[in-house]
């Protein structure tokens, strides 16, 4: 069996960690895990850890890193077996400590996206909120304005996702992510990607895998779009 490869994915909100996960789990078959899906599911099974975490989302505020761990960690315990990328998980200095002593990251990508890039694209961007599932109006529009592909139920915006909250949200963004890019660049496996477009990135990452992970074959998978 090839070695296993685990890698984290970090950016402010609205730089593509979601789209560019998806694209790096079709292209190489990593497992994509989510913060922000284990945290909905948690909520939606109401166990502890959710009904606590949901207390904090309903203010606009990030978990707490003792329940975003307690929540996290055990489910990185049951992908022993596979390769994984991680999305949204570790935000704080205290979160990737945590990590560092479950499991070795091979890689942490750090997306690094103009702020006006960002207001732009999440002024356009429509969540369905059960799934956490990802629109664009421009990008990647729904088949029916406003409405879920999958389940047919209606997608809505986040009062988060509103250009004066985002400034806030990218300053405090700033603030927690410096000391955990820092940690990963004095551990020599952060690699960051600027660029306004996701079609622009996509393929240096993509190249960057396919020198790190045995199973892929063909560099056709780097093009723009996958
Ligand atoms: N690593 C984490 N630490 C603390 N809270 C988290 C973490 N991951 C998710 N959460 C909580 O879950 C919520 C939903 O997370 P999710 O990543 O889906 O959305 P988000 O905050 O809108 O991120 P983005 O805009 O970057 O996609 C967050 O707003 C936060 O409250
Ligand atoms: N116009 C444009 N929109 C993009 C591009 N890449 C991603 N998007 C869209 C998809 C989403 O609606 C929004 C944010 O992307 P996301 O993948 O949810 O980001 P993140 O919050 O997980 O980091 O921007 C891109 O390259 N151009």
């Amino acid at each position: 069996m090839s070695k296993l490869f685990r890698a984290v994915i970090m950016g402010p909100p609205g730089s593509g960690k979601g789209t560019i996960s998806e694209r790096i789990a079709h292209s190489f078959g990593l497992k994509h895990l989510s913060s922000g899906d284990f945290v909905r599911e948690n909520i939606s099974a109401k166990t502890e850890a959710g009904v606590l975490a949901m207390t904090y989302i309903k203010k606009g505020l990030l978990v707490p890193d003792h329940v975003m761990t307690r929540l996290l960690l055990p489910r990185l315990v049951e992908m022993t077996k596979y390769s994984w990328l991680l999305d949204g998980f570790p935000r704080t200095l205290a979160q990737a400590k945590a990590l560092n002593s479950a499991c070795d990251l091979d890689i942490a990508i750090n997306l690094n996206i103009p702020l006006e890039t960002l207001k732009e694209r999440l002024r356009h961007r429509w969540i369905h909120p059960a799934s956490g599932r990802v629109y664009n109006m421009c990008f990647n529009p729904p088949r029916v304005q406003g409405i879920d592909d999958i389940t047919g139920e209606p997608l809505i915006q986040q009062e988060d996702d509103r250009p004066e909250a985002l400034v806030a949200r990218l300053r405090h963004y700033k603030d927690v992510a410096k000391p955990v890019i820092d940690f990963y660049k004095a551990k020599g496996i952060l690699y960051t990607y600027s660029d306004t477009e996701t079609d622009q990135i996509w393929p240096n990452i993509c190249t960057l895998l396919s020198t790190r992970i045995p199973t892929i074959q063909s560099d056709a998978r780097c093009a723009s779009t996958p």
